[in-house]
């Protein structure tokens, strides 16, 4: 058993922003949370996590409704990297991760085998060469994983991630997903890019003005059919291995119809920018 909802339903202004959402992962498998903007995804990590409660429903931890746990119990099982955890504090990286911590730590300050899960959290996100460099002096990207560091350092079994990689360079999203999806945890990781959902999720749900519209592995759940029903997208999908590559189609505009006549009356035969000289032209 481990971190799951059971018909969840929260509201706010007045409309429902998680609307009856029921998950039960297997413990260790990791699940992309989907979904156009706004259509709920970080609203069910915060019932997940408990920082929200939900107005019906229950989540619940091994069985046990989390509402029942007490706060230092539930941060020794369950860690969340939100999308707004960043701060200009004037402390150094380690001391970020540190904070982890703060569940293992007596009323001394004593913290066994705190020093340990902090380097090996650094290891892990790749920022062991940046511990000891000033918070305020990070790049976004450096924070992103730096506060990924800081939730592992929980020695978390379930771990929730808000679009963990959108600050992240393409080596960095590849590295972070793969080493989040090796770790022996329970994932619930909300993204927007859904190759790499595909790649890393062993499960995606897919929601949509707060529902789940589809629910399964990548390959069952991302067709072309719910991509244009839930994005209006339209999207053309092949196998790599079990694994579904998604390639959008841009649907040509009324302006794109203007830019390609001018384009042909203007400049008949040359299609290269004026700015942008071609590769491997100096
Ligand atoms: N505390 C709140 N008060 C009022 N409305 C809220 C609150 N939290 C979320 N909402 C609304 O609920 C909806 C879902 O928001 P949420 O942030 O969960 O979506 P999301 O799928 O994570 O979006 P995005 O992909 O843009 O991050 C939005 O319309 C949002 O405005």
């Amino acid at each position: 058993m481990t971190l799951s909802a059971m018909s969840l339903r929260w509201s706010r202004g007045g409309s429902l922003v998680v609307d009856d959402v029921t998950l039960d992962p297997v413990p260790g498998e990791t699940i992309g949370l989907l979904g156009p903007n706004g259509s709920g995804k970080s609203s069910l990590l915060r019932l997940l996590a408990g920082v929200d409660r939900p107005d019906s429903g229950v989540v619940t931890l091994d069985g046990t409704d989390i509402r029942t746990l007490g706060r230092r119990t539930l941060a020794r099982r369950v860690a969340m990297v939100d999308q707004h955890s960043h701060t200009e504090v004037d402390i150094r990286v380690r001391d970020v991760v540190r904070l982890g911590r703060i569940p293992y730590t007596d009323v001394l300050g004593r913290d066994e085998g705190g020093e340990a899960a902090v380097e090996w959290a650094l290891a892990v996100t790749g920022m062991t060469e940046h511990a000891d460099r000033m918070w305020r002096a990070m790049s976004g990207g450096e924070r992103q994983r730096a506060q990924i560091a800081r939730a592992l350092a929980q020695e978390p079994e379930e771990l929730l991630l808000d679009e963990p990689t959108n600050h992240l360079d393409i080596r960095h999203q590849l590295d972070i997903l793969e080493r989040v999806a090796a770790l022996p945890v329970t994932g619930y990781v909300a993204l927007h890019d859904l190759n790499l959902a595909a790649m890393f999720c062993d499960r995606v749900v897919v929601l949509a003005e707060g529902r789940i519209v589809a629910l399964g592995t990548p390959s069952d759940a991302l067709t072309s059919e719910l991509i244009e029903h839930v994005y209006g997208v339209q999207a053309s999908l092949t196998d790599d291995g079990g694994t579904p590559v998604i390639r959008y189609h841009r649907i040509p505009t009324s302006a794109d119809a203007r830019r390609s006549s001018a384009h042909a009356g203007g400049r008949e035969g040359n299609t290269q920018s004026p700015h942008i000289p071609p590769l491997g032209v100096r």
